[in-house]
């Protein structure tokens, strides 16, 4: 009967777009039909698929086990079918931006396990019903944009209710008591008035008691006057008051830190760079030490800057700059020799970051061109082997990845000269920076970066099964332009030691990896599913550092989301815009395939790169790569 239903629904509203192959007996297999193990229909997803008209009654109630039901942004008319409240399984409805009208249906009221309902953008009237008090479960409420009149019912109470949007309808009276924490932006649009809106006139809270303007005929307006007049009097005594006192203070305030910026200035001049020498990161703490025993160039952005000699063979290593004179730098493929080791060792450099394999330098060279310089440490093969595995590296060519311009191998140093992405990584752009200025990272942006990384790994493994990234994470995903994502460090987890994966590693290793150098496509894709959950949920698996107790992100998710999906999940800047709500849930439920205990339950990098693609595709404008940011505002 879930067959003949749906293609009755695709008779009704849906013949020419809805493309399903009506020659396959289950439905199962057609696009945006989801079954249970009893090929029973359970979700049906038919978003922005040009359905158009009335939808009949006696059709949806015959989808028992329905749990989600979209049909968001079509273009379908009339009453929704009361036969709704058969499909008394369901947990998600989306029907926004829809031309559905008439009242908030009845039927919706007896779906006692709704935990999602989505009315918003239709052309619903009349009042908002009390009944919205018997979905107990119902966390997501938006009704904005509709043509909802009257006032909202004092006594509504929706106990778990955590997102809500009125909007834009034709409400007035009271906010109640249970929707007085949302902010004004669910309100807006509408004459509404309480907390948390301001713009209540007294008139509307005056209690009937208040005594009749002494003035006669004068009117409220000319009354307020006279209040105001003489309140103001008084305030502004006091006012004045303040005002004085608060520049005295500001005054003081000033002058002491301009003292105390004077006296900064003066001590720092007098003895050169003792700040380098407070750098809590030890291997930094040394290496500027060095800096500062070598010459000193100048100081930038809180990084020491000097050359990459004095950071490598200068800095008095046992290879020394002799040595450097007589080895050059390997280029790759088609890369242009346009530097070599003389240029790289006079070039300017900071330290970017110390991370597994050794330290990473951002160095500008004379001519202006400029690289990263990664300085491996605890690489002990044989100049054969770290020959052929960056040749290996070097030979990978694509678009989602870092390119490696060139390599040096020495007994005493070994460097890899990258190409430098100003935008940095995708662990700077989700965790640093929480302040003020922080440029909100939305669900285009997350999931453009989660295609292009996904891009990236694929190809990688296209060469085979036994090549491997071995070190996804978000410190491993630059970012260029328009946040195309860039994986980096690809094949350095074969040239190091066990000793050299710290424990930070540990958050997105894969259950089965006992040895760093030996990572399987299989424990790459999970490695991914752990990024990818930290792109929704705005958490680094890393936490497990800070946390005594350790914080498995994957075991966190499933922990909140076996009941029932919970938007809670969601990184708070997702929250914002929960109109690509589904999407959002259908990358979690990739994310938590791909960090599926058992490798062979975990999908192929090809498939996760496909469902990625799909979902990137039906994001908004279809599947625009959002801009990036104006650099200033960085
Ligand atoms: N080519 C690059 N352009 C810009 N920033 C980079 C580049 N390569 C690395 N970085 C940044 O420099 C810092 C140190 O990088 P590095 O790769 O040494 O350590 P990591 O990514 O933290 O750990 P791991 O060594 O395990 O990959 C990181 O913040 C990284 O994002």
């Amino acid at each position: 009967s879930d067959r003949a239903a749906l293609l009755a629904l695709r008779a009704a509203v849906g013949g020419r777009t809805l493309l399903w192959n009506v020659n396959q007996q289950s439905p199962c297999f057609w696009s945006g039909v989801e079954c249970d193990s009893s090929s029973m229909v359970t979700a049906l997803h038919l978003p922005a698929d040009g359905l158009t008209g009335d939808l009949p009654t006696g059709i949806l109630g015959n989808l028992t086990q329905l749990r989600t039901l979209s049909l968001r942004f079509n273009t379908l008319t009339g009453q929704v079918p009361s036969d709704l409240a058969l499909c008394t399984n369901l947990r998600n409805v989306y029907l926004q931006g829809n031309k559905f009208s008439g009242q908030i249906p009845e039927s919706l009221f007896s779906l006692s396990y709704l935990v999602r309902l989505n009315l918003a953008s239709n052309i619903f009237s009349g009042e908002v019903p009390l009944a919205f008090n018997n979905l107990t479960r119902l966390r997501t409420l938006y009704l904005e944009n509709n043509q909802l009149t009257g006032s909202i019912p004092t006594d509504l109470n929706i106990p778990k209710l955590q997102q809500f949007n009125i909007s834009n309808n034709q409400l007035n009276g009271t906010i109640p008591k249970s929707l007085q924490a949302f902010t004004t932006a669910s309100f807006l649009g509408t004459s509404l008035c309480g907390k948390p809106l301001q713009f209540c006139t007294e008139a509307i809270n005056l209690p009937p008691s208040v005594p009749p303007p002494d003035n006669g005929g004068q009117s409220n307006g000319n009354n307020g006057t006279n209040i105001d007049n003489g309140t103001k009097k008084k305030l502004s005594g006091v006012a004045i008051a303040g005002i004085v006192i608060g520049s005295v203070i500001g005054f003081i305030l000033i002058a002491l830190l301009l003292s105390l910026l004077w006296r900064r200035i003066h001590h720092k001049r007098g003895s050169k760079s003792v700040d380098t020498y407070k750098h809590p990161n030890t291997e930094l703490l040394a290496v500027e030490k060095s800096l500062a025993e070598a010459e000193i160039c100048g100081y930038s952005n809180g990084y020491s800057v000097t050359t990459i000699a004095a950071t490598t063979m200068a800095g008095g290593g046992k290879g020394g700059a002799a040595e450097a004179s007589t080895k050059k730098l390997v280029f790759f493929g088609n890369s242009s020799k346009v530097f070599d080791l003389e240029d790289l060792l006079r070039a300017s450099a900071e330290v970017l970051g110390r991370g597994t394999f050794g330290t990473a330098y951002k160095a500008a060279l004379e001519m202006g061109t400029v690289v990263t310089v990664k300085r491996l440490r605890d690489v002990n093969v044989s100049a054969k082997e770290f020959k052929e595995k960056m040749e290996a590296v070097g030979a990978m060519d694509h678009e989602n990845l870092v390119p490696v311009r060139a390599y040096y191998y020495s007994n005493d140093e070994k460097l890899l000269i990258h190409d430098y992405m100003p935008m940095g990584s995708l662990s700077a752009l989700l965790h640093g920076n929480k302040g003020a200025g922080r440029t909100p990272l939305n669900w285009q942006t997350r999931s453009t970066i989660a295609l292009g990384a996904a891009r990236g790994l694929e190809y990688l493994h296209s060469h085979g099964p036994t090549v491997t990234h071995g070190n996804i994470k978000s410190s491993n995903i630059l970012l260029a332009q328009s946040y195309e994502a860039k994986l980096s460090d690809f094949g350095l987890a074969h040239l190091v030691g066990p000793s050299s994966m710290p424990n930070r590693v540990a958050g997105y290793r894969a259950p089965e990896v006992t040895e760093p150098k030996r990572v399987s496509h299989k424990a790459d894709v999970y490695s991914f599913g752990v990024l990818l959950l930290e792109l929704l949920t705005g958490k680094a698996p890393t936490q497990s550092l800070l946390n005594e107790e350790g914080f498995d992100l994957p075991r966190w998710i499933q922990s909140i989301v076996r009941e029932e999906w919970s938007s809670e999940v969601f990184d708070l800047e997702l929250q914002r815009d929960l109109t690509m709500e589904e999407d959002m849930v259908k990358l979690l439920q990739l994310a938590i395939d791909c960090t599926s205990q058992y490798p062979d339950s975990r999908p192929s990098m090809t498939e996760v790169r496909a469902q990625i693609e799909e979902l990137v595709r039906s994001a908004g404008p279809k599947g625009q790569v959002p801009e990036s940011p104006d650099s200033s505002s960085r």
